[in-house]
């Protein structure tokens, strides 16, 4: 019939199917569909017409081939041109403009347990896919009904205007390519679980934040995982900080030219810092001064203060060291209580240490340190996607802070504070924000983070760095310990006395008490022995993740020997905080790239 367009159908769901093969017939459009939907609709007594009866070829293979025909799609992918009508005439193949169709439900069943493969492989749909993506492509011309909830308003709007609008098109087509794109998905995950090499492509994890969230898994979507496990099974959260400690490592080097190591904790690092040589006094505090050989290596220096930072919450930590990981540094992290570690490569003697640890359950990672991550990051939360460019921003000594604001007319930075300054900075770039870190002597001394108000993390990371300045008092360094005290409890006890917060008496005293020798319980800081020593903390550098909304934040950075900010500007109160600083003798610099980080 001259002007009668044409619908094929092939639905493995066929709800609503009746109503559209009704709809479609009253607007005298002619029916041709596959096999089970066709067996249906005539049942119905409405007029169909098989595949076959324009393919002239019968559904073979069990039902592997049963619109795949130049027939079906030379009349679905013909433009308007004239090139194209005469192929079509040629052939004796005429247009169709709707397809109608939905898949075997593949993921329906790959989620029943202990599918086969072979069963897997027969649900996944060939021609209704090329149906799809043939119309889709081509909606230009043709409408492509994937979905039976659209059926009622493609039958309205054809009822009332006799075809289908371009808008209404380009939707239908979407959602089409949504359906192609997500059932693709679903059979590349699939067979990434069967065929793609544990460890290679993807990994299966213990489980995911918490126990109770299984399974698990860690995958990449065309390439190989950038890193490889050596030892221990990685769970959800030791990857989170791998992931975010391995770039903050690999950047701190980059800009300082020095190995860099980071220890992390949900998240946000405990310490992070680089291979600056130690002092005595920090040997002492960082518990590292029986350690032979420390002075040669500049990795294990940095982790030595990464994790002399802020000993307490470092307990349990993932690592990240920039370098290849030695004997001496191995050694460190060996008796220390931490989850894991990942590095770019291990001597063999320092593998064979870390593999010993945990029973031979300690997590180490080798990363590629030539891994260079995609440009757009995606994640799902709470099943919605969200997408945004990779934080790129590049964080350097010698660049990102010359904009000195106060005090006018200041001297060029020494190398020293521009150093410190980096490592704060690029430090706040992998901690969850809110976010403020204090550093000296190439490392972090003091970090607050995912605090929502900003004073909060101001007062977090100042009683931090105030906590770790304590820890230099000689009486600190001097404690007696009761032999048998074990290194955490060491350091929960100086944790105890660095904050003055031990008790007068009571069990917690007892407690405190009891990891020292007879008589040798040291005294309590009075409140003058502590402002005595904190007064003597100076030329702290001082970085914030965005703007400092009040001036309260400048007054608590000076109290724990803030001597260089730099912060991004925006704030109302920019002047106030800009001349409280001044005041304070603070050398105020704008840091241009505000850094939050989730
Ligand atoms: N092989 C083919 O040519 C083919 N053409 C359409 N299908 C699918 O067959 C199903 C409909 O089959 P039936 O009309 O026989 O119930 C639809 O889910 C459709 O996506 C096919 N099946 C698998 O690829």
């Amino acid at each position: 019939m001259a002007g009668q367009k044409t619908a094929i159908l092939s639905v493995y769901d066929k709800t609503g199917l009746l109503d559209l093969a009704k709809g479609l017939h009253d607007q005298g459009v002619r029916i041709l569909a596959s096999g089970g939907t066709a067996k249906m609709i005539r049942e119905a007594n409405f007029p169909v017409e098989d595949v076959s009866a324009i393919t002239k070829a019968p559904e073979m293979l069990g039902g592997r081939v049963k619109t795949l025909h130049p027939a079906v799609h030379g009349g679905i992918l013909a433009r308007n041109l004239d090139s194209d009508s005469k192929d079509l005439a040629e052939n004796s193949i005429d247009k169709i403009d709707f397809v109608v169709c939905n898949l075997y439900p593949f993921s329906e069943t790959v989620a029943r347990i202990n599918v086969t493969i072979p069963e897997a492989v027969e649900e996944i749909d060939i021609g209704g896919v090329t149906l799809l993506r043939a119309a889709a492509k081509n909606h230009s011309r043709v409408t492509i009904i994937s979905d039976p909830k659209d059926y009622h308003d493609f039958l309205t709007e054809l009822e009332k205007d006799g075809e289908v609008s371009e808008k209404s098109r380009q939707r239908y087509a979407l959602k089409a390519f949504e359906q192609t794109a997500g059932y693709d998905s679903a059979i590349s995950d699939f067979f990434r679980k069967k065929y793609a090499g544990e460890g290679e492509q993807q990994l299966p994890l213990r489980y995911g934040a918490n126990p109770h969230q299984k399974p698990a898994t860690v995958f990449m979507q065309d390439s190989q995982l950038p890193f490889k496990v050596l030892c221990g099974a990685p769970g959800y959260i030791n990857l989170l900080d791998a992931l975010n400690a391995w770039p903050l490592v690999q950047e701190l080097s980059n800009a300082l030219n020095y190995p860099a190591a980071a220890s992390f904790k949900h998240v946000s690092p405990a310490g992070a810092a680089i291979g600056v040589p130690l002092s005595d006094d920090e040997r002492k505090a960082y518990m590292v001064d029986d350690i032979d050989g420390i002075e040669s290596s500049g990795l294990a220096q940095a982790y030595a203060r990464a994790r002399g930072a802020d000993r307490m919450s470092s307990f349990g930590d993932m690592i990240a060291l920039s370098h290849e990981v030695d004997l001496t540094t191995a050694k460190i992290i060996s008796r220390e209580v931490s989850d894991g570690v990942v590095a770019p490569k291990y001597t063999d003697e320092a593998l064979e240490i870390l593999k010993k640890k945990k029973g031979g359950k300690y997590l180490v990672l080798q990363m590629d340190p030539d891994y260079v991550p995609p440009m757009e990051e995606t994640r799902s939360v709470f099943g919605v996607n969200l997408r945004q460019h990779r934080n790129d921003a590049k964080i350097s000594p010698a660049d990102t802070f010359n904009t000195v604001i106060t005090p006018k007319n200041s001297p060029p930075l020494p190398e020293s504070a521009l150093r410190d300054l980096a490592i704060a900075t690029i430090s706040l770039k992998y901690t969850q924000s809110n976010s403020v870190c204090y550093a000296l002597n190439g490392q972090l001394i003091g970090l607050g983070a995912g605090q929502q108000s900003r004073i909060h993390c101001t007062r977090l990371a100042g009683d931090k760095a105030d906590n770790w300045w304590m820890r230099f008092h000689e009486r600190t360094l001097s404690l007696k310990w009761k032999k048998g005290t074990k290194r955490p409890s060491k350091s929960n006890a100086i944790d105890l006395l660095c904050s003055g917060l031990v008790p007068e008496s009571g069990i917690e005293r007892d407690d405190f008490e009891s990891n020292f020798e007879e008589g040798q319980v040291p005294q309590v800081f009075s409140t003058e022995e502590r402002k005595a020593w904190l007064e003597k903390l100076k030329d702290v550098a001082v970085s914030s993740d965005a703007f400092f909304p009040f001036i309260d934040n400048i007054f608590r950075t000076a109290r724990s020997g803030a001597k260089y900010i730099a912060a991004p500007t925006g704030s109302q109160n920019d002047g106030a905080v800009f001349d409280t600083a001044e005041k304070l003798g603070i050398t105020f610099v704008e840091q241009h790239i505000r850094l939050f980080h989730h």
